[in-house]
């Protein structure tokens, strides 16, 4: 099969649960049962019917035509406003579902009977609080400073009555969206109005926040796709620092606000930002991290969730997959380094922490042997604090459902680091643990992910974002 077939085969896709996993949304039906959206579609040589997604007004009807045939919803939003797809926007839904369910942390008793969301920034078109609601029966507060005036989105999720518990989701919350002097001091890089803590009421819990963050840092960088038009006004697509400083800011809350919501989650556009908020999660202490990637057509996001609630042990070593070997590239090494450079900076990375170190210089071979304190003082050597008081379990999920966990290690790790020139300007760096065993596994890649982060920024040229 051609690699590039093999590939595509290969990447994750839309949510198993998703209703438009197997049934794609039909246009030719849709334009025989809506009029106004059949002006919208057209046949293209093989007869297929299409829209043109470059015109916000056939997407929007799109989107209004979707939420009302299959969810019941009466929907509308003004032009220029964000218009969210409704497969895509589902995925998450069906994301936060699953970690809800899975019994990887301990349940808490904010979870009673309704499951009871918190949605930072609604934005104009109330999608996710309409998509949990009208999927799941779930209720929501949502908070934005461009969440419509209330007679707009009330207006938006009851005039159609077939939903009648539509008309409770919503709890708006704009008006705390003041600038709060307490959190001052804790905001670095974003400089916006409270996201979540000063938002949040003493004492309120919820089962899990969601957001689809201000992405951008201007508007020309969220004009760059021109294939499709989904509208976004300024104040709901730009904030200053991105998504990164948006997100760092829910992170930074979320380790004052800590059990007030079971799961926190968000959304995430851009990969090399997904990597450095994992890792200032890694900082802060959270007990667990998730990660997944959402894939509907080309567009590809990733979601990252996290919690202060303790893991339900038992329940954690059944989700374990044991994994021995690890690797990573090192592309674009700058021209000075080679092999042997980095075979020794991954002699001192480990010998810094105390572990002992034997180098084979002709096989390019690294053995490092590290005691529990060492394993410990490795993951620790990143700067800034940490939660002393946490153990720290990281996992990841793939397309295929399988996650990683990385759990302190019992007693020593016994591992051996590989470097392989691959083309020139490349080098892999393999890592191979000496023995089985689960939580040496997950000790393991914690620390390869770290080695990774240090040889890529003293060895590879940074590309720009
Ligand atoms: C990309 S839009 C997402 C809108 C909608 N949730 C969706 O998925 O289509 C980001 C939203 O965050 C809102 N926002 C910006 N700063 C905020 C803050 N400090 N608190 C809550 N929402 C904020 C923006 O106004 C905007 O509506």
């Amino acid at each position: 099969m051609p690699n590039k077939k093999r590939k595509r085969l290969e990447r994750p896709t839309i949510h198993p649960r998703n209703r438009y996993s197997e049934n794609p949304p039909d246009f030719r039906l849709l334009a025989s049962l809506y009029p106004s959206f059949e002006s919208f579609v057209f046949y293209s040589h093989d007869g297929r019917p299409r829209i043109d997604w470059t015109d916000f007004n056939a997407t929007r009807e799109l989107t209004r035509v979707l939420l009302d045939h299959d969810h019941g919803v009466k929907w509308w939003i003004p032009d220029g406003q964000l218009c969210p797809t409704v497969p895509n926007r589902s995925n998450y839904i069906h994301w936060i579902e699953d970690l809800l369910s899975s019994e990887i942390i301990a349940k808490t008793n904010t979870s009673q009977d309704k499951v009871r969301g918190f949605d930072i920034g609604t934005g104009a078109n109330c999608i996710y609080p309409l998509l949990g609601a009208s999927l799941l029966g779930w209720s929501f507060v949502g908070t934005g400073q461009s969440l419509l005036t209330e007679e707009t989105c009330s207006g938006q999720m009851v005039s159609g009555e077939p939903d009648p518990g539509l008309g409770d989701i919503l709890s708006e919350k704009s008006e705390s969206l003041t600038s709060n002097p307490v959190v001052s001091d804790i905001m670095k890089e974003y400089h916006g109005p409270p996201v979540l803590f000063g938002v949040v009421k003493d004492g309120e819990s919820f089962d899990f926040c969601m957001c689809n963050p201000p992405f951008f840092e201007s508007m020309e960088e969220a004009g760059l796709n021109p294939k499709t038009s989904c509208g976004g006004t300024a104040q709901e697509m730009v904030c200053p620092g991105g998504e990164r400083a948006f997100i760092s800011q829910i992170i930074e809350d979320s380790v004052i606000l800590k059990q007030s919501f079971r799961w926190y989650t968000s959304m995430i556009g851009r990969k090399s930002n997904l990597k450095v908020l994992v890792s200032k999660l890694r900082e802060v202490g959270v007990t667990i991290v998730k990660t997944t990637e959402f894939v509907q057509g080309k567009t590809c996001r990733w979601g990252l969730a996290w919690s202060f609630t303790p893991p339900l042990k038992k329940m954690i070593v059944s989700h374990l997959v044991e994994k021995r070997k690890f690797s990573f590239m090192l592309e674009g090494l700058q021209r000075q380094f080679s092999a042997i450079h980095v075979l020794k900076s991954v002699e001192s990375f480990f010998t810094a922490a105390g572990a002992s170190c034997k180098s084979n210089t002709l096989s390019f071979i690294v053995d490092v042997t590290a005691s529990k304190e060492h394993v410990e003082a490795i993951l620790k050597s990143v700067p800034q604090k940490i939660d002393e008081s946490v153990n720290c379990h990281f996992m990841s999920e793939t397309s295929n459902g399988s996650s990683r966990l990385h759990t302190p290690v019992d007693d020593k790790l016994c591992f051996h680091v590989s470097v392989f020139q691959q083309i020139p300007g490349t080098l892999l760096v393999r890592g191979s643990l000496n023995h089985d065993g689960n939580s040496e596994s997950g000790a393991f890649s914690s620390i390869f992910q770290q080695l990774e982060e240090v040889l890529k920024k003293e060895f590879c040229r940074q590309r720009p974002l």
